[in-house]
């Protein structure tokens, strides 16, 4: 008979974060400035990152990466020029069709004024249920409906917007709607460039709340672009502070505050507090 041991049993092995960026670089092509220089942070599954920073300073380089559309071809696609990426399990800097497009399922991408890029003869239902037919034209169709139905609801937008066009609703409306065909493969990473841009400061924290709602919800792990310190604090207590293309501040928002290490993040604090 086997003895009980004495000794407790090893602690599992902590799992693998889900992002995990390393001293990357990035460029747009034809460009010799780096967009993104030197940047490396990691979040483990299941939670989010907020990335704030003045004009300019490649958040949404940064956005566009981590969601898969580096390397395309067009003159809005940042190019790895050092460094490493690795989110939900893809990581190739060039990857090629397929596995970019799985890279695109896995990473749900809310462009910054995403609501008012929605196709505006699509109803509402149409426009969220787009990605799903995407990746599979013949999916039940009463099987998706369910689904928008559902991510509508949890976004506080009622379901008789299903059959509206986004002419109809409100700027902030359309960008909860974006927000739903971000979400409705339900993607493993969630990658909000500046959701609320745009948008009534009076819906701004219902918007910001709804993603942290989503996220608890849904359990996918996020990497959102924010205004300021008290917006993140609505949703996140986990900030990337950067400037110049680099991250200048790491953390905890309060450690990072209490001992800036860099003369931005003390200028942030300041307005912050
Ligand atoms: N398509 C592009 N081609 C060339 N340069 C670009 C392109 N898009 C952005 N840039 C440059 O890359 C740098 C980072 O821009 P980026 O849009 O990532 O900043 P940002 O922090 O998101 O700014 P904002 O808060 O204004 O959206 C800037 O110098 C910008 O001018």
């Amino acid at each position: 008979m086997p003895q009980p041991s004495a000794l407790p049993a090893p602690a599992p092995a902590p799992a693998p974060p889900v992002i995990e960026v390393t001293d990357l670089a990035l460029r747009y092509p034809g460009q010799s400035t780096l967009a993104v220089t030197g940047v490396t942070f990691s979040v483990p599954r299941g939670q989010t990152l907020a990335i704030v920073g003045e004009a300019g300073c490649g958040k949404t380089t940064l956005a566009r990466a981590l969601a898969g559309r580096a390397g395309l071809r067009k003159s809005s696609s940042p190019l790895v020029d050092g460094g490493s990426l690795r989110v939900a399990g893809h990581s190739r800097p060039k990857p090629g069709r397929r596995e970019r497009a799985r890279w695109q399922f896995d990473v749900g991408y809310l462009a910054q004024d995403a609501g008012e890029r929605l196709h505006p003869r699509l109803t509402i239902a149409e426009n969220v249920a787009e990605p799903i037919y995407l990746r599979d034209q013949k999916f039940d169709r009463r099987e998706a409906g369910a689904a928008v139905a559902g991510l509508l609801d949890r976004l506080h937008l009622p379901l008789g917007f299903m059959d509206r066009f986004p002419h109809e609703l409100s700027r902030g409306q359309r960008q909860r709607v974006a927000l739903a065909r971000a979400l409705v493969l339900e993607p493993k990473v969630l990658v909000a460039d500046d959701p609320t841009m745009g948008v009534d400061a009076i819906v701004r924290g219902p918007l910001l709340d709804s993603i942290r709602e989503l996220r608890l919800d849904r359990e996918f792990t996020a990497v959102v672009i924010a205004h300021d310190l008290p917006e993140v604090r609505r949703f996140t207590s986990r900030v990337a502070i950067m400037q110049g293309g680099a991250i200048v501040g790491l953390g905890n928002i309060d450690e990072v505050l209490d001992q800036p290490l860099h003369p931005y993040v003390r200028k942030l604090g300041e307005v912050a507090r």
